[in-house]
């Protein structure tokens, strides 16, 4: 670690404030194709809140189409929340095509920390070169002891969400406060999380900077949504609206990010 800079020295909050408010404009230009292999839980939600924020989402896991499906996006996000043996099956092939193709993909070791044989499965997807990992904070800790050493070890982001959301590079470190309690009250929210973050990074030039802005977008969201709705059920479509709706002056007046050796950006 001794010759690593100073966590924060080469990457200001405003950065990602940036990439948040450019990530977003180029996500709805752009219109980046993201095949998500996701579980049965979070299929309908992630691909509504892939087109809400402007981006296309597939999601076959049919092993005669996935090649062609990954290989032609331009991200993959691999998601561990159903592990039946057919999706398990075509994983592999999936990232050997993104890859292939210069694509990022993103891993989502959903439920690590309930069956080891999963948490295997995530080690050596892990070992594949993804772009970025995302999992909430017990889903990390199965990988590593920290996400620094974890984002170090594969040369990847790392994003442990929950409260606060921290995204490590291993050099970098920013913290993302944005979010809303209800939001650990709708299933599927962190995959499509993920989905979103996916999407960032494959408009984005730097996926460290990317993981951080989509975690801010997706936060304030988040709020966004808790303003009109009246439980989980009306927060859902909420979320999808807000996602919708999103504008960069929401960004510049809620991000609340922080990087360690600076101070609140917002
Ligand atoms: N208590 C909270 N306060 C604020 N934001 C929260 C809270 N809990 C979760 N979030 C937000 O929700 C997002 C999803 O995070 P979470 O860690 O709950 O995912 P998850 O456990 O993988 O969810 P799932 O498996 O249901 O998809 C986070 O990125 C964060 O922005
Ligand atoms: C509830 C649930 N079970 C498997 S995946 C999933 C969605 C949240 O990860
Ligand atoms: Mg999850």
């Amino acid at each position: 670690m001794d010759a690593l800079p100073p966590r924060g020295e080469s990457e200001l909050p405003t950065d990602i404030l940036g990439a948040a408010r450019d990530g977003l404009a180029a996500v709805r230009v752009r219109r980046p194709r993201i095949h998500c292999i996701t579980n049965t839980v979070a299929q309908a939600f992630t691909a509504n809140a892939l087109l809400a924020l402007g981006a296309v989402p597939s999601m076959t896991t049919a092993p005669d189409e996935i090649a062609a499906f990954a290989g032609g996006a331009d991200g993959l996000l691999v998601n561990l929340g159903t592990l039946e043996p057919e999706r398990r099956a075509v994983i592999r092939t999936a990232i050997e095509a993104a890859s292939a193709a210069g694509r990022p993909f993103l891993l989502d070791p959903v439920f690590i920390d309930r069956s080891a044989g999963r948490a295997a499965f995530a080690r050596d997807l892990a070992a594949l070169g993804p772009a970025a990992i995302r999992g909430n904070g017990a889903e990390i800790a199965v990988l590593d002891t920290d996400a620094d050493a974890l984002a170090l070890r594969l040369g990847t982001v790392v994003a442990a969400t929950g409260e606060t959301d921290l995204v490590t590079d291993g050099r970098r470190l920013a913290a993302v406060a944005n979010g809303h309690p209800l939001m650990a009250r709708v299933t599927a929210m962190g995959c499509a999380g993920a989905a979103i973050t996916t999407a960032f990074i494959a408009v984005g030039e730097d996926a460290f900077t990317a993981t951080a802005a989509a975690m801010v977008v997706l936060g304030i969201a988040g709020e966004r949504a808790a303003e009109t709705a009246r439980g989980p059920g009306s927060f859902a479509s909420a979320y999808l609206d807000a996602l919708y709706a999103l504008e960069a002056d929401d960004i510049a007046a809620r991000a609340r990010v922080t990087s360690p050796s600076q101070g609140e950006a917002s």
